[in-house]
């Protein structure tokens, strides 16, 4: 039936704004910013049911199953010679897992479906590395075969920069390790960290590298499948790196995509329902992720709103801030139909992209640079310091020497201190303190510094650093190891070098102090001073001072 025509002749329908059918009203309230602060076991995808236990043979109690291998067994499809993964640190006799005595563990840094993953150091090489252990063992051959297949997965990808790095792969006790590079975070974690969405630059990095790691791929024929921002790994230098290779399909392989899984549903391209599998799955799941990270959107998993977004519609009070050519690249990537939707190729090609490209290699490479420069330049710094007080110290011996003293002059800058080190009074320096102190070679940054909180009463003035003190005498010193303490820590910055120095002469005596604590008297934390002793030949050295005065 004919629309009645109002006066412009045109039926009214045309005229009025199209109406958004209602459902969408409702599916747009279901779209929901990102919950901070949520527990682990929420951000976790559920782990798979365990359909069956290992059978336990009453009959053959002790027989060797198969697939289960008691020893290490390097895994590798490059070279499927089976042998003990190679290390030197490792003893069979031991008993001890080769995890256990090649690593040592630090934390736990994630857990996923299939495995566990720690944040570890290799004993062999010092360098820290995550190691990802699978949760459950092998329920069988098949089982087996099929979590191994992670391993030949992470071999077909080799090496990129926007790749997570795998470094080896072996099976213990029914178990299967995968050493990979370690990161600093996954994607999903940095972007629940930060309290806005993030900043649109930022969001242009992320894009870049992970189209250059999604092009490395489909270069090669695979599809990742299970892209997701908690697959995507962030380096210690800040570049995304893609990760979890455990779905992915060789399209190329013997299987020809055929054993392909379905990932998360939240990042999932709608022709996957369809059994169709293809390079434009990932480039939608990569568009969910570059959605989901630069809006702070909760992903709908299932429902009118992940319906929605993969008809095209794009929720606009979340993305209305992005920046036009970036909402364009994110429109491409996540067109509903897999045929018309972008591939990597185009995307990179788009002068957006290539602008931000140009910038990101820019700073990367200046980031490297300076990071060189300023490594560089602490090492020298460190080294220039060293050698100072190398010469320092025959320097500080010459001046002694020219001023006629005894072998045991103190520099000349610190009277007091060689005053109270003739006296009888305790030290609670040890050896280590003061082979540090005695020229003050900078500590390294990584050196623990000493607590030498001073809460004793003032000085009285008659003891404090003054120019106007006589100097005593230089031989006085015969008997270093009793220098003061109380002073000495008091004053510690000030006349480090002379107190210091004394000791040093005779580390034996320093060494031979009994552990007698006179920390009340100095207020000093860590002093364990041993009480001050007057020996005849100090009480002589200082009457011949005072003599001298
Ligand atoms: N190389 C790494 N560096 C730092 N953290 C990592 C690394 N690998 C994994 N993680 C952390 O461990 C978590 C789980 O890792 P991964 O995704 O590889 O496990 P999975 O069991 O295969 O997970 P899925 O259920 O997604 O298949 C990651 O989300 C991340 O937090
Ligand atoms: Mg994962
Ligand atoms: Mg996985």
């Amino acid at each position: 039936m004919p629309f009645p025509r109002d006066e412009m002749g045109e039926a009214p329908l045309t005229r009025t704004p199209i109406p958004v059918p209602t459902h969408f009203h409702h599916a747009e309230q279901s779209f929901s910013l990102k919950k901070r602060g949520r527990s682990l076991c929420y951000t976790l995808p559920p782990r798979p049911p365990v359909k069956s236990i290992p059978p336990i043979s009453r009959i053959f109690p002790n027989r060797q199953r198969s697939w289960s291998q008691p020893r290490p067994q390097s895994v590798s499809f490059c070279t499927p010679l089976t042998a003990p993964p190679a290390s030197k640190l490792y003893d069979l006799s031991k008993g001890e897992t080769f995890f256990k005595q090649c690593f040592q563990s630090i934390c736990k840094l994630g857990r996923g479906s299939f495995g566990e993953v720690y944040k570890v150091r290799s004993r062999e090489d010092d360098c820290l590395y995550a190691v990802k252990r699978s949760v459950s063992p092998f329920r069988g051959e098949s089982d087996r075969q099929r979590k191994l297949q992670e391993v030949r997965k992470h071999e077909r990808v080799g090496q990129h920069p926007n790749c997570v790095h795998f470094v080896r792969a072996w099976e213990e006790k029914s178990l299967l390790y995968l050493q990979t590079e370690l990161c600093a975070c996954s994607l999903q974690q940095y972007s629940e960290e930060l309290p806005n969405p993030l900043p649109p630059h930022q969001v242009w990095n992320f894009t870049c590298d992970l189209l250059r790691g999604l092009k490395h791929l489909h270069d090669r024929n695979l599809l990742h499948l299970d892209i997701k921002p908690a697959n995507v790994f962030m380096s210690f230098s800040g570049v995304c790196k893609l990760g979890d290779f455990g779905l992915m399909v060789e399209l190329d392989g013997s299987d020809g995509g055929g054993e392909a899984q379905e990932g998360d549903p939240r990042y999932m391209a709608p022709e996957l329902l369809d059994g169709m599998f293809g390079k434009a799955a990932d480039v939608f799941s990569l568009g969910m992720t570059l959605l989901e990270v630069s809006c702070n959107m909760e992903l709908p998993k299932g429902g009118e709103g992940w319906q929605l977004l993969r008809q095209g519609h794009l929720p606009t009070e979340f993305t209305s801030d992005l920046p036009p050519d970036f909402l364009k690249v994110l429109s491409a990537m996540l067109d509903p139909d897999h045929r018309r939707r972008a591939t990597v190729d185009w995307l990179l090609s788009l002068p957006s992209i290539q602008r931000a490209e140009r910038w990101r290699k820019l700073t990367l490479s200046a980031q490297w640079t300076l990071g060189k420069l300023f490594a560089m330049c602490q090492m020298l710094l460190w080294l220039l310091a060293v050698v100072f007080h190398g010469f320092r110290r025959p320097f500080v011996w010459t001046m002694c020497c020219m001023r006629g003293a005894d072998d045991a002059c103190p520099p000349p800058s610190s009277p007091v201190a060689s005053r109270l080190g003739d006296s009888s009074f305790c030290s609670d320096w040890d050896d280590d303190s003061l082979g540090d102190e005695v020229f003050e070679v900078p500590p390294s940054p990584l050196a623990p510094l000493r607590n030498l909180t001073y809460h004793g009463p003032e000085f009285p003035p008659n003891l404090r650093h003054s120019p106007d003190l006589p100097r005593p005498s230089l031989g006085s010193t015969s008997t270093p190891r009793n220098a003061s303490p109380d002073y000495g820590m008091r004053r510690r910055s000030a006349l480090t070098p002379n107190v210091s120095r004394i000791s040093q002469e005779s580390p034996d005596r320093v060494r031979t102090v009994s552990p007698g604590s006179c920390s009340n008297s100095s207020g000093f934390e860590d002093a364990d001073v041993p009480r001050s002793s007057f020996l005849p030949r100090n009480l002589l050295n200082m009457f011949d001072d005072v003599s001298e005065q």
